[in-house]
């Protein structure tokens, strides 16, 4: 039994709480987490935590901006009720990945190329173009000084250079930077963006929420964070506190080490993104490795389920094994196992390690020819297990008791790092 210890569990995954605490010999802390009826969170601890060392459990997915302003109210309750430290467990991390364009329930980007536009007109290029000899000067930007000394929208209609139809132009005859009239009413009227609808009056634009999710912890009163695959590693570097950052490769290499001839198959990483995670177990494990290159701008519509996917290596004949640290909508994960039996894959494994199944990813992954799913219980698994027979969970309970067990007694974590 580990001493002085408080184990505290958000809303978010209790049955995780509870193997932890198991494993650990202590119970879980008492507390009452429920809603006023105006929809806010309320939390009562009920066990003291005067100078002891609690761990929160609260993982993303699901409700997730209740559970994380449930963990922030946690946090600071035990902070108020003079914890010694504050441990912040995360087996998700919440909004440490943000997709660059906003993704509808079924998976698909909100933003519609426009009916009208051709594939001929269709270009990758910045709109507006970005400066450089020979280009014309950006919008807005001082070194746009021509428009600038100018009133914007009081430019003629000027014919645009190849490949920049919509931005700021060059005009042929005097070779001063203006606008034609398309972008003129774009910039007014909404907009089209290398095929991305505005709204009106508005340029699409994302926000990243990650340094603030970061600042908001730190503020609440975590002393130090701990979680599990970090979409992006350096998201650590956005705190000042602490964060222990666990890796499931070792879980997914033992599971990968049970498949029958595992040394024949391929490692496969689905996007560029997850290349280092994939090589480094293709690596441990002495096998192949393939990837595929995933452009997530949506560009035609109807080209979209293939034409943005690109696979290097070759997979004909073998038994592929997809990695990724996260399965959201699943479209990145059942696309590239279209593609990889497109190309002749014996059997397409997935292999994440969090699996939150948004939307319609369930049905997707069914309808898919992968052959199996595993994923780890960083997210509740059970309802998805039910509707999902390809589904097969690791659990990750014992990563973090072994963490919360060494950080407590002021341990190294290394070999929690190692991944043999
Ligand atoms: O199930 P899905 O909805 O398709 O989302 C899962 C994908 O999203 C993330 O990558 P991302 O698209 O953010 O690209 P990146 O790895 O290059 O950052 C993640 O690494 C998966 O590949």
């Amino acid at each position: 039994m580990v001493r002085n210890i408080v184990v505290l569990s958000g809303n978010s995954h209790p049955s995780l709480v509870e193997s932890i605490c198991n494993i650990l010999s202590v119970p879980p802390c008492n507390r009452i987490l429920t809603k006023f009826s105006g929809g806010e969170s309320r939390c009562e601890i009920q066990d003291s935590v005067r100078g002891k060392d609690v761990y929160i459990v609260q993982s993303g997915g699901g409700a997730v901006n209740d559970h994380f302003i449930e963990l922030c109210i946690m946090i600071s309750a035990c902070k108020m009720g003079s914890a010694k430290r504050v441990t912040a467990v995360l087996p998700l991390f919440p909004y440490s990945r943000q997709p660059d364009a906003p993704y509808n329930k079924s998976g698909a980007p909100l933003s519609k190329p426009k009916e009208h536009k051709s594939k001929e007109k269709y270009t990758f290029e910045s709109v507006p173009a970005t400066p450089g000899p020979g280009m014309p000067k950006s919008v807005g930007l001082s070194a746009g000084s021509d428009l600038v000394r100018e009133p914007f929208f009081e430019k003629g209609p000027t014919s645009a250079p190849a490949g920049h139809s919509k931005a700021g132009s060059v005009s042929s005859q005097t070779g001063s930077t203006t606008v034609d009239r398309d972008y003129r009413s774009s910039m007014s009227m909404g907009s089209d963006f290398g095929g991305l609808q505005a709204k009106k009056g508005y340029k699409q634009w994302v926000a990243q929420a990650g340094n603030l999710i970061a600042d908001l912890l730190t503020c609440a009163g975590a002393d130090h964070v701990v979680t599990l695959e970090l979409h992006d590693p350096q998201y650590q570097g956005f705190f000042d506190s602490p964060v222990d950052n666990l890796y499931a490769r070792p879980l997914l290499k033992r599971y990968i080490q049970q498949i029958p001839g595992y040394k024949e198959a391929v490692i496969v990483s689905p996007d560029a993104g997850g290349t280092k995670r994939a090589s480094g177990i293709a690596d441990d494990l002495g096998m192949d490795i393939a990837l595929i290159h995933k452009e997530r701008r949506p560009t035609k519509i109807t080209d979209r389920q293939n034409a943005t996917m690109m696979l290097v290596g070759d997979v004909f004949g073998r038994v592929c094994i997809l990695v990724d640290d996260l399965l959201d909508t699943g479209n990145t994960i059942t696309r590239a196992a279209k593609l990889l039996q497109r190309e002749g894959a014996q059997e397409v494994y997935a292999l994440v390690t969090h699996g939150v199944f948004s939307g319609d990813a369930i049905a997707r992954v069914n309808a898919s020819t992968l052959y199996k799913v595993i994923v780890t219980n960083s997210v509740p698994q059970d309802l998805h297990q039910e509707m999902c027979p390809k589904l097969e969970v690791l659990d990750v309970s014992s990563i973090f008791s072994e963490a919360i067990r060494r950080i407590h007694h002021g341990e190294s974590l290394s070999v929690l790092f190692q991944h043999d």
